[in-house]
């Protein structure tokens, strides 16, 4: 080519080139709407990010330096999935208050727990809860646990609250005990009678599962029946956990991710457990649900109740709703918590002998009921100690500081709209309130001691449970957990009481992976 064309056939290239350029900076072409949006997101964002660092002056308090210009931080430490430990790590490094993101803050204060978590609603929950929302179609729903107004809150909280009290759940327990008669027929059949390892923590999780299901509408899942997870709704609800633990430090990504409206790039939905559910809600509403008797009424029964007492908040979508608050909060935060039970019991011989006298000196039966078992001193010391070194959610449980602000015991202000909050795991652990073993697993600290006074011993209960934080507090406290602890008593007193139970491999500690709930692998047992 001649020098000519060669300038030529240059010129003409950064023509064109200019054009489009020009085109996309005037937002004339998709290309130049695109560049202008992206240009405006990068903007806006950049703004945002510079006004919190500049006005919130949290850049003063500790943490590590990153945490104070991003939240993919914090998204990173949910990823890890080691959360928990890794929040611990700073916290011993930084003290009570460690900067997560540029408005977050994670304390450890047990102090605080009523104020910021009370019953007058002034700590509100963040945008975290947002992505929990129920979709369907182009709407995003709420539900009890997201909702984030208190005021729409406690209206759907209302018609069910007591059917979830400490005496309401009682009345399920009839429907609970089929399905522990189920577990122990199966780990006999399964496990004893051919002296195979049981994997007791996937048997736990079929189980919680299948409760659940006999809870909420008088039908299993079949879980144990088939001895696996066969229609992958255990693991779907893991990943949906997941996604939401780490999506809840950066939400506005949930709508480019699973609420995109163009194209969904979320967690697999719950196929089959949304099928199984809409199905019993239809034929229950027919009145001719084969599984339902009246004696026993179960939670959907409880639910459609609701509606007919409060027609202005219950219909049917709400129902849908509080059947599946029960599926996804309830099945895996109990399996959870009956699996650290039995590991740290099976961990610790000396806490496994004693436990299975007191068990095998009351003879309970088959199956305890729950007023029997919770009254036995010792397994209520297993379950609380086991709670409290493995608390179901060990995320930080997120609030915005109130208008004016929050004063920290040491002097420290925290300004209005900081995203602050506790987590269980750290709270559980703080020693001016557990001693200078927080770590260790002792249920004789929920125990008097030789040395200790009555009135000594119930002042320390006091202050045991009032900064109890396992299961939230005030008026966010978990809905259910009177129901995960009836599961959890009478699970681990059949077990413990029925069987003679070792750790397959009693030197090896199982996996924990944590991002919204700390899961276990490795609960492998002899069953004799
Ligand atoms: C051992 C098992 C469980 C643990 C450790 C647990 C833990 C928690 C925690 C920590 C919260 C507070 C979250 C926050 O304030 O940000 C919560 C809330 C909640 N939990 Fe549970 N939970 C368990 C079982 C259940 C069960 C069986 C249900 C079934 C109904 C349930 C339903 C709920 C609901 C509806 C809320 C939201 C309450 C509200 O905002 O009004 N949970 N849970």
């Amino acid at each position: 080519m001649g020098q000519g064309a060669q300038a030529e056939s240059t010129g003409t290239w950064y023509a064109s080139y200019n054009d489009s350029l020009r085109g996309a900076l005037l937002g004339q072409t998709w290309t130049g709407l695109a560049v202008n949006a992206i240009c405006l997101a990068v903007v806006l964002v950049s703004v945002q990010w510079a006004c919190e660092i500049i006005f919130t002056r949290l850049w003063r308090l500790p943490g590590p330096p990153i945490a104070g210009l991003t939240n993919w931080y914090r998204f990173y430490l949910v990823r890890t999935g080691d959360y928990q430990h890794h929040l611990k790590a700073l916290h011993d490094k930084h003290g009570p208050v460690v900067r997560l993101g540029p408005n977050v803050v994670d304390l450890d204060y047990p102090e605080l727990v009523k104020t910021m978590y009370g019953t007058d609603n002034k700590y509100l929950k963040t945008d975290f809860y947002h992505n929990n929302s129920t979709k369907i179609g182009w709407n995003i729903i709420p539900n009890m646990f997201s909702q984030t107004d208190p005021e729409a809150h406690a209206r759907m909280r209302k018609p069910v609250a007591k059917h979830y009290s400490s005496s309401a759940v009682l009345t399920v327990e009839p429907l609970v005990d089929k399905v522990i008669d189920q577990l122990l027929e199966h780990l006999d059949e399964r496990f004893v009678k051919t002296a195979k390892p049981c994997d007791l923590g996937e048997w736990i999780a079929f189980c919680t599962w299948d409760m659940v299901g006999a809870a909420s509408f008088s039908e299993d899942f079949g879980y144990m029946a088939q001895g696996k997870d066969h229609d992958g709704t255990i693991s779907t609800a893991d990943k949906a956990l997941d996604y939401f633990a780490a999506i809840g430090q950066m939400p506005f990504l949930d709508y480019l991710l699973d609420k995109n409206p163009i194209k969904r790039i979320g967690p697999p939905h719950l196929g089959n457990a949304t099928r199984v559910a809409i199905e019993h809600i239809a034929t229950r509403a027919r009145g001719n649900d084969p599984n339902f008797d009246p004696k026993t009424p179960d939670y959907l029964q409880r639910f459609m109740e609701a509606k007919e007492t409060h027609p202005d908040i219950v219909d049917d979508g709400m129902i849908m709703n509080y059947v599946f608050i029960n599926l996804l909060a309830g099945s895996d935060t109990t399996a959870l918590t009956i699996r650290a039970v039995m590991y740290y019991v099976l961990k610790n011989p000396d806490v496994y002998r004693k436990l299975k006298s007191d068990l095998g000196e009351l003879e309970l039966g088959r199956i305890a009921q729950y007023s029997e078992a919770k009254a036995l001193p010792y397994l209520d010391a297993c379950v609380r100690e086991a709670i409290r070194v493995h608390p179901g959610v060990s995320m930080m449980l997120e609030r915005y500081a109130p208008a004016e602000g929050l004063t920290l015991p040491d002097g420290r202000y925290i300004p209005p709209f900081t995203k602050v909050g506790m987590n269980p795991f750290i709270i559980n652990r703080n020693p001016r309130i557990w001693g200078d073993d927080p770590n260790t697993f002792r249920p004789e600290r929920w125990l008097q001691q030789e040395d200790e006074s009555s009135s000594a011993f119930a002042e320390r209960i006091k202050l045991f449970n009032a900064t109890d934080f396992s299961f939230g507090a005030g008026s966010r406290m978990c809905l259910g957990r009177h129901l995960a602890l009836l599961q959890t008593y009478k699970i681990v007193a059949a077990l413990v009481g029925r069987y003679d139970i070792r750790l397959t491999n009693p030197d090896r500690d199982w996996e924990v992976t944590c991002s919204w709930f700390p899961r276990q692998k490795g609960l492998v047992c002899d069953l004799r």
